[in-house]
């Protein structure tokens, strides 16, 4: 079998080594010869690349490690870029959050003013580094999920189209998997149907590969315990704040029991629940810091005093399997049925061809081909309307600099009270990103 060359940018991502520990583990799937890490931040990513560097040598040898944040190195003979860059890493996170709390709004990392903040900081650099991929290695295919993946794929789809770049995000993988405890199935037995944009979408089918339907059966399990299930089942998710989200996912039903929603619609349905349970000194970026930023940095200082990873394993992300099916996919055109972003022209057939869904695709060498999903029901398409509105105004303000656009992306998100609010906050971000976004006028 063909073995692969594989950059990972953010190589100083908290999900760096448990991608790293699940590529070992995928290796008969998805075989590699050079495994690289990239990030501009050499300091934190040293200090996973060192302990990595220990685990690689212990458990595969014959795989070329290295890390680096020369660019020229990082994408030079690669056939694969797996992306999780976070622009401004979690100090920036935290006044995404905490910036909108100020103003009564809610703070979330890729929803409402927190996401397009983090989108006006991720556009440059992610475009930049799509540049490198190509400059370096033309033939080299993208994974990106780095967030917030919605206006990433927007500004991929306005300023790189031909780009081999694919959007996917984790969020209906892992929902999926609670959804198959719930039925006792397997997420490989099922196949899905659903529509949306990124971080704001429906099932509205799950079935066995026989065919027969469960969401029925499903629905009357979520319209009582949410999404929340009796198998743990990553050790992330046991945090208080995701259960509560998944447990919330019963009110989201509520809402529309005909369809099984995404658990980020909570903060589009319930923005008031969401701020009168939002500590605005203490948000998720203080948990994450404290949680799993703690967890994994600590664990690589002690493989490296130790010198050997025995007795101190980083744990495998399972859930990211997803990257690896998407590489195979692309790699060996395995045709595997996956939920991407893509240009929805005509996938759903009563929403505009020029905004970037989230839809089932079959994917194989040429990338993904997207599955029809029919029409939707007006009150889904009004709210993705106003939410991909704001993705595109997010993307013109960025490229044109404009201010104007900002504050109206702003003021029509669903998350945010009015206009005034708006430029209250966005004045307020503005201050806060100085240096990363571009100037406004
Ligand atoms: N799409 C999904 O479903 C999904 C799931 C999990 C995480 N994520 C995303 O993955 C990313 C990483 O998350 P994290 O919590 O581990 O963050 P993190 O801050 O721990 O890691 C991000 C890394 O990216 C590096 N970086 C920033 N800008 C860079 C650039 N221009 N070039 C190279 N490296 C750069 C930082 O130095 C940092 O080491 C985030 O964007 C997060 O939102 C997405
Ligand atoms: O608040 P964080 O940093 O813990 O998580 C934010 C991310 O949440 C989603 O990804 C989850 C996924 O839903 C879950 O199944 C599990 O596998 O972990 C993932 C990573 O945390 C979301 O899709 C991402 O976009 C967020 O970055
Ligand atoms: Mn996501």
């Amino acid at each position: 079998m063909k073995k692969f060359s594989v950059v990972i940018a953010g190589g100083g991502s908290t999900y760096t080594p448990g991608i790293v520990m699940m590529l070992l583990d995928n290796l008969d799937r998805f075989p590699l010869r050079t495994l690289k890490l990239y990030d501009n931040d050499g300091e934190r990513q040293a200090m996973l690349g060192d302990a990595l560097d220990i685990v690689m040598r212990e458990k595969a040898p014959d795989i070329e490690f290295s890390f680096t944040t020369d660019p020229e190195e990082a994408f030079t003979d690669v056939d694969f870029c797996f992306a999780h860059i976070r622009t401004g890493k979690y100090e920036m996170r935290e006044k995404d959050e905490k910036i909108p709390l100020k103003h009564g709004v809610l703070g979330q990392e890729t929803c409402g003013p927190g996401g397009i903040a983090y989108g006006m900081r991720s556009i440059g650099d992610m475009i930049e580094m799509i540049d490198l991929m190509e400059k370096y290695s033309p033939d080299c295919w993208m994974l990106n999920y780095s967030n917030p993946a919605a206006i990433v794929a927007e500004a991929c789809r306005v300023l790189r189209p031909n780009s081999k770049v694919l959007n996917i995000c984790d969020m209906p993988v892992g929902t999926l998997r609670r959804i198959s405890h719930i039925i006792d199935k397997e997420p490989q037995d099922l196949e899905v149907r659903y529509f949306g944009l990124n971080h704001f979408g429906w099932w509205t089918s799950i079935k066995d590969k026989e065919g027969n339907e469960y969401l029925p059966a499903i629905r009357d399990y979520v319209a009582e315990h949410g999404y929340l299930t009796q198998k743990e089942v990553d050790t992330q998710h046991t945090d208080a704040s995701w259960q509560d989200t998944h447990k919330k996912a019963k009110d989201l039903l509520a809402v529309d029991p005909r369809f099984l929603p995404n658990t980020y619609l909570k903060y589009y349905l319930y923005p008031d629940y969401v701020v009168e349970h939002s500590n605005p000194d203490h948000t998720r970026a203080n948990e994450v810091i404290a949680g799993r930023e703690k967890t994994v940095f600590s664990m690589a200082k002690t493989i490296i005093e130790n010198g050997t990873s025995e007795g101190c394993e980083f744990e495998m992300g399972a859930h990211a399997t997803f990257v690896v099916d998407l590489a195979r996919a692309i790699a060996f055109n395995t045709h595997e049925r996956m939920l991407l972003i893509v240009e929805n022209n005509g996938t759903i057939a009563n929403f505009d061809d020029d905004a970037m869904v989230e839809v089932p695709c079959i994917v194989g060498s040429n990338g993904p081909e997207p599955l029809s999903q029919g029409k939707i029901p007006e009150f889904q398409r009004a709210l993705m309307y106003q939410q991909v509105t704001v993705e595109k105004l997010v993307v013109e303000a960025y490229i044109e600099g404009s201010y104007q656009k900002l504050w109206q992306a702003l003021t029509l998100s669903k998350t945010v009270p009015s206009a005034k609010v708006a430029k209250e906050i966005l004045d307020d971000l503005i201050e806060a990103n100085k240096g990363y976004w571009p100037e406004l006028h």
